[in-house]
């Protein structure tokens, strides 16, 4: 069950959803308690308005399927933050972090950093923000990735975008690339299709269940795309 553009029903009910996905969540530290909505008041025993909770929009596809372009339109019109989890991972190697190594390897092979140092570096970005609406691009890439974001962060996405394109055009975009990536090569496209064939569809899935999924076709020119994804957002404005 796709959820198709023309229905923004998720958007609409997001902030009862958000509050019965809160308490839903059991242990771990909780982001959102930073940017707690509701405030309990204690001289009128009552709750009132602080700071808004962070509408977070998870943004999935195949690799070369365009999600870091769309992300980059999305900030330019909507205002949001873009944290790419690839993004991330990389400025772990470039800074020489004990991980550094772990994280090149797993890169080069195409495979899955484990959860709890990517879900860390997103949760020191989300922290490090002034911004409360993020586009988390690249994640979650597993549902052991699904799983320790909800465990650590403590809450759901609002939104979560799928750019739906044939592996053909996925393979030709990366190898046209040309931007150093140690994965943009053949043989690790191979095995990075293998694990969203794997790993990433049963997380989309998963949200499509939940009625969270805009499933966009990412076929067409850039602009083309963002006009399929431009009414998923001009409902916030
Ligand atoms: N609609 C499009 N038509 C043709 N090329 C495109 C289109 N959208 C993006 N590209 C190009 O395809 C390549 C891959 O796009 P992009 O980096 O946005 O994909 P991605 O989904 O973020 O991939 P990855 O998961 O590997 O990071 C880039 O060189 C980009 O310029
Ligand atoms: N949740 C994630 C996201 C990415 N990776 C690793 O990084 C590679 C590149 O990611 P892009 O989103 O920039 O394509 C990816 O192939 C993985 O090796 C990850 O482990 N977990
Ligand atoms: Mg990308």
């Amino acid at each position: 069950m796709w959820r198709r553009v023309a229905s923004l029903s998720p958007l609409v009910s997001r902030s009862k959803s958000r509050l019965l996905d809160q308490v839903q969540v059991a242990n771990g530290f909780n982001v959102w308690q930073v940017f707690s909505t509701q405030v309990l008041n204690p001289t009128e025993g009552g709750v009132s308005d602080r700071r808004r909770t962070p509408l977070v929009t998870f943004v999935l596809g195949g690799p070369g399927s365009g999600k870091g372009t769309q992300c980059t339109r999305i900030v330019e019109t909507f205002g949001f933050t873009h944290l790419s989890a690839g993004d991330l991972l990389r400025k772990e190697i470039s800074s020489n972090s004990e991980n550094g190594s772990m994280i090149l390897n797993t890169i080069r092979e195409g495979k899955i950093v484990p959860s709890e140092v990517t879900v860390k570096l997103i949760q020191k970005a989300i922290e490090a923000s002034e911004n409360d609406r993020f586009l988390i691009d690249g994640f979650p890439r597993s549902e052991e990735n699904r799983i320790a974001y909800e465990r650590v962060i403590g809450a759901e996405p609002d939104i979560v975008l799928f750019f739906d394109c044939p592996v053909e055009e996925m393979v030709k975009r990366v190898l046209n690339r040309n931007q150093g990536r140690v994965d943009d090569n053949i043989d690790t496209v191979k095995e990075r299709l293998k694990v969203f064939t794997e790993l990433n569809l049963p997380v989309i899935k998963y949200y499509s269940e939940k009625g969270k999924l805009y499933k966009i076709d990412a076929t067409g020119s850039e602009d083309e795309i963002f006009e399929r994804v431009r009414p998923v957002f001009a409902v916030l404005r």
